[in-house]
């Protein structure tokens, strides 16, 4: 058993926080400049105070900083010291990356931004030129969740799937090469990791039809070095495939390679030095509805999986599928983070997870061997995991495909937790989860075709489940619609303590030795809790949702906390307003927001929330039209659009639109593309002259129904 590399940061952590260590002392007992990124900088990083080095800030992804300068007694002086105004205004997703005094975020639609971390004055900007029609291919909005750092250079995956590599001192880019298939519908939204100059990277794109993998490339050159795929190819390809796959695609039945499979690694990894293993957490299956990807079942391996990966060679050493034979968009994509844990009197050298499903797993990392699982919010779709077999007993209803009946299951499709990192404070023993408490109806749809061009093609009607424009039904749907800060004992596998919010969304956590858990909201502010028992120490106004999760670091003495606000990603968009705005409607303001003790800067006045006024042109279209534009509605346009026609705050919300008024231009924008640049394709390719019409007109119905309401007060 050894606990070395993480026990440097973990036992700083205990002392710092007991002994509150002046800056100044701090500042010297960690080396500030790293120059050049190598692999002992990586190793070391849980330990580099002055430094923010990877994504989940060292390789175990545990987002525990020790620094302590800011803390439980002081926490209420932390003040603004200084903002950054992006140039997007869609979702902020980004881990800034904090090395030798300058600040590396990204922005919405893959760009880069450098400041200094001081001052936060701007020293360079990359702009990929991502093109605006690769939006339709992102289930989830255009967002970014940061980048890597190794060497002299800095990584970037761009949403229309390019590595980029760059040079850290200027932003000029060194080389960049196409990691996908462009012509299909994947997507980059995660950061990059880099293992001993192996920058790792996978996609997004498990809604459209796509097969899931993870590549390594050179750091230097930009040379693919290896691809590990999560699902088994057409059968042609059995005979020179690897025997992880072999292996499964026994668990696969029907055509599934004609549909992708899924499996995307869109989100989470971490690395283990000594075991030498790299986790990748694996996505859902593609289309959803299992009985159309694989008719019979099958675990479908390796969906909703948590796979140990040798990261020299990509070769497969264990998995752990946490979901079985997915069909409700289960991923097990979710933060992954390691820890050394004591339990039963025993040091376990441990995994953790919240994936969608609700349930927070503890793995033994070297096996795969399931420790002990717990669910962490109210879940419906099992009765509990089978620790004889390590999976979960699904309840018959809960398979829809099979039953042909809707199911309406507890986490939903967003769920019990999602991309938002946790945070963990090994002193506390405490894992801090962002979880989302909300259902989703899961309809199977009958007669179900993929479109190879646009929309999700996951096999359940999407309009089906549609909330009505009842205002009972919708009251009853937002009071159930919640989110909460979960601190987690993943020893005793149970809640501590919440902080209990009104909707979901808010955002990733930061522990740090002050005693301290950082996280954004969903209502638009900043806040810091005490580490033992919840209570809020401190709240700044962001102006906006904050979905990214903070970050620290320590510069000339001085402690800083940072976080890139801007509220997007999916669920401000697909569920529409009556279940996004249930912590209160916020618009995007996307700004990077730095504070430190005794700072007093000011953000401009807030802007007022303006809506545009919902008085659409008078319904004169026929019931068919409805009916057609509602299906048409649900599979191409309600993921960025809004549920039932119910926009957010951040996408044009159609009933409000003057678009509505004119079928012609209505017909320019959604059948000929005049906005494609802004991320608004035409879909000419999947939906005649007609159907876009018949879509019109669904709106204009929809927009009527509720302007009624609206009149009545409702
Ligand atoms: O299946 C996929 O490939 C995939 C990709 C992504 C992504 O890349 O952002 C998301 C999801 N799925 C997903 O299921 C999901 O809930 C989700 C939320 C977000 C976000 O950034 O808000 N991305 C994604
Ligand atoms: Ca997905």
């Amino acid at each position: 058993m050894n606990l070395g590399k993480w026990a440097a940061g973990a036992a700083m952590g205990i002392a710092l926080a007991s002994c509150q260590t002046t800056g100044e002392e701090l500042a010297q007992a960690v080396p500030a400049q790293v120059g050049s990124v190598d692999g002992a900088d990586l190793l070391s990083a849980a330990a580099n105070n002055a430094n923010w080095l990877t994504y989940g800030r060292d390789y175990a992804e545990q987002r525990y900083s020790p620094l302590a300068q800011i803390n439980a007694g002081n926490v209420g002086q932390l003040g603004l010291a200084w903002y950054a105004d992006m140039d997007t205004a869609r979702g902020q997703e980004a881990t800034p990356l904090v090395i030798d005094g300058q600040l590396f975020v990204t922005t919405a639609w893959s760009k880069v931004k450098a400041y200094d971390a001081t001052t936060g004055a701007p020293l360079w900007e990359y702009d990929p030129q991502v093109p605006g029609a690769t939006a339709v291919k992102a289930c989830c909005d255009v967002v970014n969740r940061g980048v890597a750092a190794w060497g002299d250079k800095l990584f970037l995956g761009t949403l229309d799937g390019r590595l980029i590599a760059l040079d850290r001192a200027t932003g000029e880019e060194v080389w960049s090469e196409v990691t996908v298939d462009q012509s299909m519908a994947y997507t980059i939204t995660g950061a990059p990791r880099v293992i001993d100059g192996k920058v790792i990277i996978g996609n997004g794109g498990a809604e459209y039809t796509t097969r899931g993998y993870v590549s390594a490339y050179d750091a230097e050159t930009g040379e693919m070095l290896w691809r590990f795929y999560t699902v088994p190819g057409a059968p042609d390809e059995a005979a020179s495939e690897p025997a992880h796959l072999a292996a499964a695609r026994e668990t696969w039945n029907g055509e599934w390679w004609k549909l992708g499979g899924g499996g995307t690694v869109w989100d989470s990894m971490a690395y283990d030095a000594e075991l030498d293993l790299l986790y990748i957490g694996v996505g859902n299956g593609s289309p959803w509805n299992q009985a159309y990807r694989s008719p019979g079942g099958g675990d479908n391996l390796y969906l909703s999986s948590i796979v140990a990966l040798r990261p020299s060679t990509g070769e497969y050493v264990w998995h752990y599928q946490t979901t079985p034979g997915d069909t409700w968009d289960f991923t097990a994509t979710q933060h992954i983070m390691l820890a050394d844990l004591e339990i039963d009197g025993e040091v376990r050298e441990v995994l953790m997870q919240a994936p969608k499903n609700g349930f927070f797993y503890v793995i033994d990392r070297a096996t795969g061997e399931l420790i002990s699982a717990n669910n962490y919010v109210a879940q419906n779709w099992t009765t509990g995991i089978d620790m004889e077999t390590g999976r979960p007993i699904v309840v018959p209803e809960a398979r829809y495909g099979d039953t042909g009946a809707p199911f309406v299951s507890t986490p939903g499709a967003g769920g019990g937790h999602n991309w938002h990192p946790m945070a963990y404070h090994p002193a506390e023993g405490l894992v801090f989860i962002p979880a989302i408490e909300a259902a989703f109806p899961y309809v199977p749809e009958e007669d179900w075709e993929p479109d190879p061009n646009y929309g999700f093609n996951v096999g359940i009607d999407q309009s089906a489940g549609f909330l009505p424009a009842d205002p009972e039904i919708r009251a009853a749907s937002a009071a159930a619609t919640k989110g909460a800060l979960i601190a987690w004992d993943p020893v005793a596998q149970e809640e501590r303590w919440r902080v209990q919010y009104p909707g979901p969304w808010n955002g990733g956590a930061l522990a740090t030795g002050g005693g301290l858990v950082f996280q954004g909201t969903a209502a638009g502010n900043m806040a810091a809790y005490s580490v033992t028992d919840g209570a809020e120490l401190w709240r700044f106004r962001a102006q906006t949702g904050v979905v990214a999760p903070p970050i620290t670091y320590m510069i000339d003495g001085e402690q800083y906390l940072a976080v890139l606000a801007g509220w997007g990603g999916i669920w401000p968009l697909a569920p529409g307003g009556f279940l996004n705005e249930t912590s209160g409607p916020v618009q995007n303001i996307s700004r990077l927001l730095v504070f430190k003790l005794g700072a007093s800067g000011e953000l401009p006045p807030e802007p007022e929330l303006v809506r545009l006024p919902l008085d659409p042109p008078a319904f004169r279209g026929s019931e068919e039209q409805v009916a057609s534009g509602t299906y048409d509605y649900g599979r191409y346009c309600a993921a960025c659009h809004g549920d039932n026609a119910v926009g957010s705050t951040v996408l044009p919300d159609l009933r409000r639109s003057a678009v509505l008024q004119s079928e012609q231009v209505w017909q320019t924008i959604v059948h000929d593309g005049a906005l494609e640049q802004r991320g608004m394709v035409g879909f000419s390719k999947s939906l005649s002259a007609d159907r876009i019409e018949a879509i019109r007109q669904f709106v204009i119905f929809r927009a009527n129904q509720d302007k009624e309401l609206e009149q009545r007060g409702g």
